[in-house]
């Protein structure tokens, strides 16, 4: 789940806007930043690691909120369930690996893109190994993110997200008292480029978090533009000769990895009802490429294919990439964009980081690329300004839908 619309703390904070929070669903641009902000408004919810902390206050009331009716439960996966075969058969063919520094070896190269041509094409998911995140950058940065969780909930909280924003500490949008909360907390901060940074929603502590932070950032930016290129030259968009860096020659798969957040979603065991509850609603990623990092080893996340709901175990240092919204109008429906939820557990917490790239705010457009379009071929999307595109996924957002990419369809 990712919202690319940037919430203004700060101005929302001094109240000169205040009074637009009410006009939830009519999202307001700012006119003197490249930076979008939502100003739609999202009903407080308890902290869940602390609901966690305290069963004693988990009462039938308070659970009730959380409970998923039969069929979204996790349940629904049981062995004892229809589903269940379904499940089994579409694993059995299980996500597929991209080596990226196979990708990046001209000896290795033709191989590897077909392999990555073949996920993005049949699976919208995939695990990344040989990434190049040096371990040192993915430990750190797993560390000050325990560390934050273990934080008391008083200095947590500090960051807590605006009444009308996403950034900071707290939870996806909640728009109605009905509507079913999930079984998680989340961190969600802008990082690329620098200057879309709220720094003051960055944890101070510890110590070594915003460094941390920022140089994974940087360095799964870099992942993010090396599988764009090759995306981008197996859609023909770039020479084979092209480096994956791209050699400064942008086009509108690479331009995707310019502005990157990221959500840290931490998923409290649920020992009264781990398998009625969901950690992360259904949902595909508004964005163009999703790199994610499992900081546990407890598994949690799992895709829609064939019907069912199958899981994505993690390899481990692997990172699991998958294709967002963006990707998929830009590719007009070639690449999918892949339902996906987390489950969670009965006695372990679980934590991953979703890293988001995406077009910067106040650049171009989205729509189908008209380079790969072959002769006659419709467009099954529409194009437009990536600013309007923002302002959709939050008004989508604001009236409770899981995905924007259903309005940027164009029925023929
Ligand atoms: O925690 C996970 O495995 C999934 C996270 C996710 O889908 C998201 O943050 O958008
Ligand atoms: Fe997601």
């Amino acid at each position: 789940m990712f919202y690319i619309i940037h919430p203004s703390h700060r101005a929302i904070a001094g109240c000169t806007d205040y009074y637009l929070l009410s006009q939830v669903g009519r999202p307001v641009m700012a006119d003197t930043s490249s930076k979008p902000r939502n100003l739609g408004a999202s009903l407080p919810v308890p902290n869940v690691q602390d609901l966690a902390a305290r069963p004693a206050c988990l009462d039938h009331h308070v659970l009730h909120r959380y409970l998923r009716d039969d069929d979204d439960a996790p349940a629904a996966l049981s062995p004892s369930s229809t589903n269940y075969a379904a499940a089994l058969a579409a694993a059995s063919s299980s996500v597929p690996v991209v080596d990226l520094a196979r990708l990046l070896d001209p000896a290795h190269a033709d191989d590897e893109a077909a392999r990555l041509r073949a996920a993005c094409e049949d699976w919208g998911f995939f695990h990344v190994v040989n990434h190049g995140v040096p371990d040192e950058v993915i430990h750190d940065v797993k560390e000050v993110i325990k560390a934050f969780f273990q934080l008391p909930l008083a200095d947590r909280q500090a960051l807590a997200q605006g009444p009308a924003g996403v950034e900071g500490y707290g939870q996806a949008f909640v728009v109605s008292e009905d509507q079913k909360l999930d079984w998680a907390d989340m961190l969600f901060l802008y990082t690329q480029p620098p200057e879309y940074r709220s720094l003051n929603l960055w944890p101070s502590r510890p110590a070594t978090f915003r460094d941390s932070l920022h140089r994974y950032s940087l360095a799964v930016q870099r992942v993010a533009t090396h599988l764009l290129a090759a995306m981008a030259r197996n859609l023909g968009l770039l020479d084979h000769q092209d480096t994956a860096a791209g050699n400064g020659n942008q086009n509108q798969m690479t331009a995707i990895a310019a502005a990157q957040a990221v959500r840290i979603n931490y998923y409290p065991p649920c020992p009264q009802a781990h398998d009625r509850v969901l950690g992360l609603s259904p949902h595909s990623d508004a964005v163009g490429l999703t790199l994610l990092l499992q900081v546990s080893p407890v598994p949690g996340l799992q895709i829609r294919r064939g019907g069912a709901w199958i899981p994505v175990v993690p390899l481990p240092g692997a990172l699991v990439a998958n294709v967002g919204d963006v990707i998929e109008v830009l590719t007009n429906g070639r690449y999918k964009s892949i339902e996906h939820r987390a489950v969670v557990n009965a006695t372990q917490e679980r934590v991953s980081v979703a890293a988001f790239h995406s077009a910067r705010f106040d650049a171009g457009t989205y729509g189908p690329i008209q380079e790969i379009m072959r002769p006659g071929e419709a467009p099954l999307y529409r194009t437009i300004a990536v600013e309007d595109y923002v302002k959709l996924v939050l008004s989508n957002k604001l009236q409770g839908k899981s995905s924007a990419i259903d309005a940027m369809k164009i029925n023929y």
